[in-house]
């Protein structure tokens, strides 16, 4: 039986540049990730998503934009997780290393993409080149994707 878990995921970008944080403990450690987390009882997805963004990397926007809907299914576990992508260029504050990220730029030609989350690098071109989409991803164990869709849409 499918339980959905909501979590969020915001890209930072200035000019040719994304904010991404290196995960230093839990879900993910020792890759670069988007900044985001679960969405507690009582708040909606985009204020999840604020809240995340500020507690992970101490930046503030009101100005995030929902840019991806992904599911990530993970063999033998019944939970899907349903993944709210969100972006902006429109922060205030700087990026500062928190107990759980350490952020740092990255040039859009240079994503560390071998030390990220295997789907990044099929849909983060998606995300740079500014089309909403809609993915799904089965992985087994955290690196290998065994199945997978992804299609730019029009609105999520
Ligand atoms: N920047 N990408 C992410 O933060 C990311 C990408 N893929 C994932 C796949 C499964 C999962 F459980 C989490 C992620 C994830 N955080």
């Amino acid at each position: 039986s499918m339980m959905k878990k909501l979590l969020t995921l915001v890209l930072i970008t200035r000019p040719n540049q994304v904010l991404l944080g290196m995960k230093k403990r839990g879900f993910g450690q020792g890759r670069w990730n988007g900044f985001g987390g679960k969405v507690e009882k009582g708040e909606t997805i985009l204020e999840a998503a604020k809240r995340e963004l500020f507690e992970e990397s101490s930046l503030k926007s009101d100005d995030l934009k929902e840019i991806g809907l992904i599911d990530f299914e993970f063999v033998g576990d019944p939970q899907i997780l349903e993944v709210h992508v969100f972006t902006t260029s429109k922060f205030e504050g700087e990026p500062t290393e928190s107990s759980e990220m350490r952020p740092q730029w990255f040039n859009v030609k240079d994503i560390p993409f071998d030390t990220m989350w295997p789907d990044d690098h099929l849909w983060f071109p998606l995300f740079l080149s500014g089309t909403k989409f809609k993915g799904y991803f089965l992985f087994e164990g955290h690196d290998k994707i065994l199945k997978q869709t992804l299609d730019k849409v029009d609105s999520l």
